[in-house]
């Protein structure tokens, strides 16, 4: 394929490369690789690769504990398995960058390019559901897809927000502990996996990409706390789009610095005499830092070509993290307004209601929604107390094993649970609140296709699971109604409770969907249209 490569990207590589060119030219013609990562919301590796067909075939990848090669011919994505969250199909390259952002649960983690959420879900497993990630991109389009794939991991802590960081450094200044600028780039190191990255490569010239990097670079910045962890990464080759930007940020902001990365697994180092105008600027420290930069060749690594820098923000990170402000009624994209609650949902929720009936406050902390307005389509206009709705839900269709965490947040009939101590939102596009739980009616709650997906299958009063293999683990992802053993429907707690009710339907244990138990064996089946087996 390097027949198709454009002469001015070759000659411009053979100048960087010198004699390691004809090296780099040949991985050209080496077959891709490919790579998935499983999901440690879900389970750990070897519990996958016990229970999966391709568990034997896979090889590791160095850099990611979780990461595996897998044959071309697998076809992952046509698996029962990847409809219940439990492994993402990512680029083995493209797995470096979280490792090296060194998320701990409890972070405050910012994935400022996000979309189509690859890093994301691979940020939101090493915070194992502690503390709060925000995933922002600013293609409106694309934040659907990081949405859903947010959703189909299970993940309950991570906010949505489809803004330009400018509008984001304001809301968050000195927030964050970590943050991944994944920057919208040329894409050279993508054009022996995605050949179309080619043709965009004109398009997309480098000039173009490193005027783009340049603000959405401060802007990140501006958020990183004292003592965070900024991951700048590329799946590009350009100096410009790498070396020089860090330069270039290393000159403007004197209390960030290169944290060297440990060039293992055949990674390579970044070059200082890359850097170009931007490098001059620079002490000889600084510019000699550039080396502790990384680059994932694809003639040196089984994987794409990639570059990454990690830089920390000089200072201490305050013990407590950074004042909040409280938020108040928020105005939201349809104009509904959102109704803003504080409080611990569920078991500490279940708690203070047992004690002192629904909506009790506890100690202070709970309170209930305020009751949103919601038309009939009858000329009626139906008031609804949200988190009442989702409360009697979760009371009686969650066992008493659910412990979802967060404050309440209505955006007209649409409940949410929120990370802890968000500043407020308040004028920024929010995709996502937080988990998606549901929607509430006057006498009904519809729980969420994200709430199934970050349960876990004994959260839910009623589950039924399916084999991997079986035609009705097929049938249920296509949509279609089932027709059930009742006794196979496996009840949380009291088994005198009705069987009638929402069912959390399971493959090997992980939840995919809801169905509804209507009775005689009829499931109906809730998985949302964008959700099937295609
Ligand atoms: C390399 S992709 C991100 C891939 C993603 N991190 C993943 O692992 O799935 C770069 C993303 O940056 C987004 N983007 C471009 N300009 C942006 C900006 N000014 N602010 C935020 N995101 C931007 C693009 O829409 C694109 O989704």
């Amino acid at each position: 394929m390097s027949g198709y490569l454009p002469i001015a990207f070759t000659t411009k590589m053979k100048s960087l490369l010198g004699e390691e060119f004809d090296r780099f030219m040949s991985s050209y013609e080496d077959p891709r690789v490919y790579g998935i990562r499983i999901n440690r919301l879900k389970l750990g590796a070897e519990e996958w690769k016990s229970i999966s067909p391709m568990g034997e075939a896979v090889r590791p990848i160095p850099w990611a504990p979780e990461g595996f090669y897998y044959e071309e011919g697998a076809r992952p994505g046509k698996h029962p398995h990847y409809h219940a969250g439990l492994y993402y199909i990512q680029e083995p390259s493209a797995m470096a960058p979280v490792e090296l952002l060194d998320v701990h649960p409890g972070h405050r983690v910012l994935d400022l390019c996000a979309a189509p959420g690859g890093k994301s879900t691979q940020i939101a497993a090493k915070l194992q559901g502690a503390g709060v990630l925000v995933s922002n991109d600013n293609a409106r389009e694309r934040t659907k897809a990081l949405a859903k794939n947010i959703e189909l991991a299970g993940v309950r802590n991570a906010v949505v927000l489809n803004e330009e960081p400018s509008a984001l450094a304001p809301v968050f200044r000195e927030w964050f502990d970590r943050i991944l600028v994944d920057a919208p780039c040329s894409g050279e190191g993508m054009f022996r996996k995605d050949e179309s990255m080619i043709a965009e490569w004109e398009k997309h010239s480098i000039e173009r990409c490193s005027a783009m990097q340049r603000p959405i670079l401060r802007d990140a910045a501006a958020m990183l706390a004292p003592g965070g962890v900024l991951v700048y990464s590329t799946c590009t080759f350009s100096p410009e789009e790498n070396e020089a930007q860090i330069a270039e940020l290393l000159a403007e902001y004197p209390d960030f610095e290169v944290k060297p990365v440990q060039h293992q697994f055949g990674w390579k180092p970044g070059h200082p005499e890359w850097a170009g105008e931007a490098g001059e600027g620079l002490a000889a420290e600084q510019s000699a830092s550039l080396a502790g930069t990384v680059r994932l060749w694809p003639h040196h690594i089984e994987g794409e070509g990639h570059y990454a820098a990690v830089l920390t923000r000089k200072g201490t990170a305050p013990a407590e993290g950074m004042p909040y402000n409280e938020p108040l009624i928020q105005t939201v994209e349809d104009n509904v307004k959102r109704k803003k609650v504080k409080g611990n949902a569920g078991a500490a929720l279940r708690a203070a209601e047992k004690k002192g009936g629904r909506g009790a406050k506890d100690g202070g902390k709970l309170q209930r929604a305020g009751g949103s307005v919601r038309h009939s389509g009858k000329g009626q206009p139906e008031v609804v107390d949200a988190a009442a709705s989702w409360h009697s839900f979760a009371d009686q269709e969650l066992s008493g094993s659910f412990a979802g965490t967060g404050s309440i947040q209505s955006f007209g009939s649409r409940i949410y649970l929120q990370p802890e101590g968000m500043p407020s939102l308040d004028g920024l596009h929010v995709v996502r609140a937080g988990w998606y739980v549901g929607e509430a009616g006057r006498n009904r709650f519809e729980p969420s296709q994200a709430l199934a997906m970050g349960l876990r299958h004994s959260e839910a009063v009623r589950s039924l699971d399916f084999a991997t293999d079986s035609p009705e683990i097929i049938r249920y992802l296509k949509g279609e109604t089932l027709f059930v053993d009742a006794h196979n429907i496996k009840i949380e707690g009291n088994p005198e409770q009705p069987l009638k009710g929402y069912v959390l339907v399971c493959t090997d244990g992980y939840p995919v969907g809801w169905g509804k138990y209507t009775g005689d064996g009829m499931l109906k089946n809730e998985l949302p249209a964008g959700w099937r087996w295609m």
